[in-house]
């Protein structure tokens, strides 16, 4: 179900020099046009995470003075405008017609023209806005244009699209909950719920719900009876049931792994309503219950209390995460298991980025190329041999993180319009649904199992918090890769082989953390990582920038950090200049 509130909107403003009789005239027409080209670039190539394409607003006239742009400015905040782009091809007036909202992202495209100082302009508003601590990002194409060329350069279509992603992802996090269902989970710092991080960097509230509520829905049956059902029906053809690796004296009866399965799924059906609601509810005289806690993310606690007693959450978890249940295809809902918050902000970061589902995973084991060969007479080759990390969780690994959805043979994980049923169904056929390790879960319950297939580029972050520093942000871009049948079963059978593996090989660039592949491991900053499929890097560095949140390891090139104009005021070394800059303006709201 989409969300049912109206998503936030760019807004574009066409800056022109306000001189009548003769300079403005000559270019209205211009003016506008540069606006409506870059709404059409939005709207064609950017799409909320429901699937529809994203909108713009675009000011009602140019605006060459303060009346035109505070006209703009009420203009969109009538219209939830939540991210603001100025375009120009010509000189106008920094101050009299900048964008002074405080809380929304905002960049200026100055066209190369040189027939009329649209760089000017560019560079004296950045100025301004850099002089009033309203930091924005400057766009300028590198090769001059003819001023009636309307087309968009591939460099200035790139950092438009950058802007428009990142600064999209703010606003839809502005004002939405973080839904934490449980506490925290074995003393994971991350369970440990930080509301000044989700009010002050996120604009984000934040929910609680004990884990008894699921307990007393499930008993009194405050879930849709017909959608369980459905659930259930679906559930038994499409998620098999693997072998039980339990001791055989301590191996649950039919009659009672029967029973699992049905308590899953209620629990799925009800966690999703905890987060977004559900009509159905209020029919069947729920009303509160019907409402929902207006989650874009929720984090299940599950360790230890719950599945101490009652079947565990990785089958909700894992559906949940995924791209399809018993309904269709459809959005993925971001869960964090073991309520890792800052996981689960991780994982919501990648999603509004790329409209595609994660894996939540624990950074669990380095293997270097000498112990890989120890232990299984295989000298690890290719993009193995300088080692790899294994990535699994039991739990929210979503099942698109299978790897079975394909472009042009390769593996990847689509936004979920773009997933074909027989995909959907290639990755439900990839994993199987193991009856929980008792030793770890007494309460039973399925955990997914799965191999990711190798050949994916993938980036992993993750958000933490340091005492007396507050958020930073960690990347890895990297891939996934292959390892011979009979490595993975050795390596993995060694840990918990009923959880979902994905073998992880980082990009290295030869410093730092990224000296070698043990250096990322030994670096991250906390027990799990949000992965997503694609080299997205440069866009998260992007946001976080935007939210004021300092990148403190990532392997993205130089070339592709695209930060609001005023770090450049920072100095020159990227890394001091970001956190510099994070430290001088502070968080976002
Ligand atoms: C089942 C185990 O307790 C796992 O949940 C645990 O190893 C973790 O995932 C820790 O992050
Ligand atoms: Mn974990």
């Amino acid at each position: 179900m989409a969300d049912q509130y109206q998503y936030p909107k760019i807004g574009i403003r066409p800056i022109i020099d306000g001189r009548l009789g003769g300079v403005r005239e000559s270019l209205e027409e211009t003016t506008m046009n540069m606006a409506k080209t870059v709404a059409e670039l939005f709207t064609s190539e950017l799409k909320y995470p429901d699937g529809t394409p994203m909108q713009c607003v675009i000011a009602d006239s140019c605006i060459g003075g303060v009346k035109e742009a505070t006209d703009c400015a009420r203009k969109f905040q009538r219209e939830n405008v939540g991210v603001s782009l100025s375009v120009t091809p010509c000189w106008c007036y920094g101050t009299e017609t900048m964008d002074m909202d405080p809380a929304i992202p905002k960049a200026i495209w100055g066209f190369n023209g040189t027939e009329r100082p649209g760089a000017v302009y560019l560079a004296a508003t950045l100025a301004g806005h850099n002089q009033k601590g309203l930091p924005s990002f400057g766009i300028y194409g590198r090769d001059v244009q003819d001023i009636t060329d309307r087309t968009v350069p591939a460099d200035v279509r790139e950092k438009l699209l950058s802007f428009a992603r990142a600064g999209m992802a703010v606003a839809l996090m502005k004002g939405r909950s973080y839904l934490a269902i449980g506490s925290v989970s074995m003393g994971i710092a991350g369970s440990e719920v930080s509301s000044d991080f989700f009010q002050s960097y996120l604009g984000m509230r934040n929910e609680y719900v004990d884990s008894t509520e699921v307990l007393r829905r499930i008993e009194q049956g405050i879930y849709d009876k017909d959608e369980y059902e459905k659930a259930l029906k679906w559930t038994k053809e499409n998620c098999a049931e693997g072998k039980d690796y339990n001791e055989e004296k301590i191996q649950r009866s039919r009659d009672q792994k029967d029973q699992g399965w049905e308590f899953v799924v209620k629990m799925t059906l009800i966690i999703r309503d905890l987060m977004e609601g559900n009509p159905k509810l209020a029919e069947m005289g729920y009303g509160e219950e019907a409402q929902g806690h207006d989650a874009l993310v929720s984090g299940f606690q599950g360790q230890r209390q719950w599945t101490d007693f009652l079947p565990n959450g990785d089958f909700s978890e894992a559906i949940l995460n995924s791209s399809f249940d018993w309904n269709g295809i459809r959005a993925p809902y971001m869960v964090a298991t073991e309520n890792d918050s800052l996981n689960g902000v991780s994982m919501l970061f990648n999603y509004l980025l790329t409209n595609t589902a994660q894996i939540f995973a624990d950074v669990r084991t380095y293997w270097s190329p000498d112990a890989v060969e120890r232990v299984t007479d295989w000298k690890p080759e290719g993009q193995a041999a300088n080692g790899f990390i294994h990535l699994i969780n039991s739990g929210s690994a979503t099942l698109d993180g299978s790897g079975r959805q394909k472009i042009d043979g390769k593996p990847v994980m689509k936004p979920f319009w773009e997933i074909s049923e027989a995909e959907k169904q290639d990755c439900l056929d990839a994993t199987t649904w193991y009856p929980a390790n008792l030793g770890y879960f007494r309460g039973g319950g399925y955990s997914s199992n799965y191999l990711t297939t190798g050949g994916m580029p993938v980036t992993m972050c993750r958000i933490n918090l340091s005492k007396g520093l507050g958020p930073t942000l960690q990347i890895a871009e990297g891939w996934t890769i292959d390892l011979p049948d009979h490595v993975h079963s050795a390596l993995d059978e060694r840990t918990d082989r009923t959880w979902p593996t994905t073998w992880f090989v980082p990009n290295l660039t030869g410093s730092g953390p990224f000296t070698d592949v043990y250096s990322v491991m030994n670096s991250w900053g906390a027990n799990h990582g949000a992965i997503s499929y694609g080299h997205i890097g440069a866009d998260l560095m992007t946001l976080a920038s935007m939210l004021r949140i300092p990148v403190c390891m990532h392997n993205v090139s130089d070339q592709k950090i695209f930060r609001p104009s005023a770090w450049n005021a920072f100095g020159m070394d990227k890394e001091g200049a970001d956190y510099r800059a994070c430290s001088t303006y502070g968080p976002l709201y």
